[in-house]
């Protein structure tokens, strides 16, 4: 196949339905069904479902998608709109975003032999890789690069991975797409959104003895679809270099290898840099859409902190819109840092407020992250809130704030544990801070609100409920966003409001007449 008949246009029409509040949609059209996938009814009512239906020749035999009608109503949002009423947030909203070709985002398992390779994701249940050359959750263009990539490992015999006998050269692919392109129209940049690709390599770096062949397959991808070729679809090839046997994707080792080395996206309001061992959403259209919800619930020149942040986006976002007094950003993962001083490097000038980003785990000494803040905003991984962290909203409103001599620190109790002042030190050590310190945040203030982004629901309700159940919380708002269409997952935005103690005036109510 020559390189330039390569599908760069989507097969289907990039399509978003939105719904909100919750009900039905109205606008969308649905991609034109292969005859073969259609259900075998020709009545009139089978019309609704069909009309956001996935209609995908991998479903049920790959994990990725576990519903293939209504994509944009998962069934849970019943569920998540009952459960909010429940707790008093009757106008609960449902935003369907894009349907398909959404994720931005693919971490892909190579498997199978050279002359026929597997990429794409495990069978339910195995580690049997199912092949999704036609996936439609993916970026179209992230099928485009997958398919120029199995041309490469079938003409330059590279070996997928063998799980059983820890041999071969690769063994995971991520695509991660970026659609900033300012030198497109913007009704453009999404369908030409262009591909970094991170090779995970089965070495233990880049002198290890098959890495001629990395150099070339980095060279196939480049040469075939880079920017001086006419299908200019691939933005850079990466290298991660991982030999553990266990189940962890990457290893520590990441090295750059061709293309431009920085990847941008516009995320809520703000240019955001990412670099491949940064988390990033894998969706980004429907991120935005968040992001623009979230800006609403945060006033003009409030402290914010940024608890799970990644290389700060949400921070970053909050910091440009609502003019912040301070951000600050706190995530564990110190390979996010470089993006964020990039993203940094690229707010506007005018941005007066402190920004900082701390390499700290939220779960060791979690008061210390949210005393001196108005907002604090948290988007934890699918598990949830650390019970640590839980513990310090619970009870935030009983710890006393006094003011301190130097006026620099709160009078929360001193704290003596080891591994928490070790855990300070080095989060202080780590950290990069921008702005003017002096200006940052009123070290007496306690959080009044509390914005939690949830992907995982279940963690997500009893997150929620604990928050609640001492009345130290109450919750004022709640959004749902479609972030993985064809799944049961929807990416929840709840708002709470802390509830002030009332005083005791000692006044006696005076008689009435
Ligand atoms: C769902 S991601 C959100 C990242 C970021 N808010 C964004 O939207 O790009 C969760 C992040 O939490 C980080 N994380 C996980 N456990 C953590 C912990 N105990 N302390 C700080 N960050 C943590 C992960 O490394 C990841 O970057």
């Amino acid at each position: 196949m020559s390189l330039y008949t390569l599908p760069i246009r989507p097969p289907y029409p990039l399509i978003t339905c939105r719904v909100s509040p919750v009900s039905a949609p109205t606008t969308a059209s649905p991609p034109p069904a292969p005859p073969s996938l259609l259900p075998p009814t020709t009545s009139a009512t089978a019309v609704p479902s069909l009309t956001c239906a996935l209609q995908c020749p991998h479903f049920e035999s790959c994990s990725g998608c576990t519903h293939e009608f209504n994509l944009h109503r998962p069934v849970i949002v019943d569920e998540a709109s009952n459960f909010f009423k429940s707790l008093g947030v009757s106008d609960f909203t449902f935003d369907s975003c894009r349907l398909w070709g959404w994720r931005c985002r693919a971490k892909l398992a190579v498997r199978g032999l050279p002359e026929n390779p597997l990429i794409g994701l495990y069978e339910e249940g195995s580690h049997n890789v199912v092949d999704i050359p036609q996936c439609k959750a993916h970026h179209p263009n992230i099928n485009a690069a997958v398919e120029l990539l199995r041309k490469g490992i079938k003409e330059l015999n590279i070996e997928p991975y063998d799980e059983d006998e820890g041999t071969g050269d690769l063994r995971y692919v991520q695509m991660a797409v970026t659609t900033y392109n300012t030198a497109l129209p913007a009704a453009e940049r999404y369908r030409n959104g262009r591909v970094q690709v991170s090779l995970v390599w089965n070495s233990r770096n880049e002198k290890s003895s098959n890495s001629d062949k990395l150099n070339a397959l980095a060279y196939f991808l480049w040469r075939n679809a880079g920017s001086r070729s006419n299908l200019h679809l691939i933005h850079s090839v990466w290298a991660n270099f991982q030999t553990s046997t266990n189940n962890i994707i990457f290893g520590n080792r990441w090295r750059h290898l061709l293309g431009e080395r920085d990847f941008w996206e516009h995320v809520g309001g703000i240019d955001m840099s990412l670099d491949p061992s940064s988390f990033g959403q894998a969706n980004t259209r429907a991120f935005d859409n968040l992001l623009r919800k979230l800006h609403k619930y945060v006033p003009f020149g409030a402290s914010v902190a940024d608890l799970y942040a990644g290389a700060g986006v949400i921070g970053l976002s909050l910091a440009a819109t609502k003019k912040c007094r301070s951000v600050k950003c706190i995530e564990i993962n110190k390979e996010s840092r470089p993006s964020f001083e990039k993203s940094v490097d690229r707010l506007p000038k005018s941005i007066e407020g402190s920004i900082s980003w701390h390499n700290a785990d939220t779960s060791i000494d979690p008061l210390s992250w949210l005393v001196g803040s108005d907002v604090i905003v948290v988007d934890p991984p699918r598990k949830g809130l650390d019970t640590s962290l839980i513990d310090a909203l619970r009870t935030i409103s009983s710890h006393k704030v006094k003011p301190s001599l130097k006026g620099s620190s709160s009078n929360i109790k001193e704290e003596k544990r080891p591994w928490v002042l070790r855990e300070r030190e080095r989060a202080k050590e780590a950290s990069v801070q921008v702005g003017r310190e002096t200006i940052s945040e009123d070290p007496q203030s306690l959080p009044e609100t509390l914005i939690y982004i949830s992907c995982g629901w279940e963690s997500f309700k009893e997150d929620c409920k604990a928050l609640l159940t001492n009345k130290s919380w109450r919750l004022e708002k709640a959004h749902g966003f479609n972030f993985f269409p064809g799944t049961q997952s929807i990416e929840v935005l709840a708002v709470f409001k802390r509830s002030l103690k009332k005083k005791k005036t000692g006044k006696k109510k005076k008689k009435q007449g």
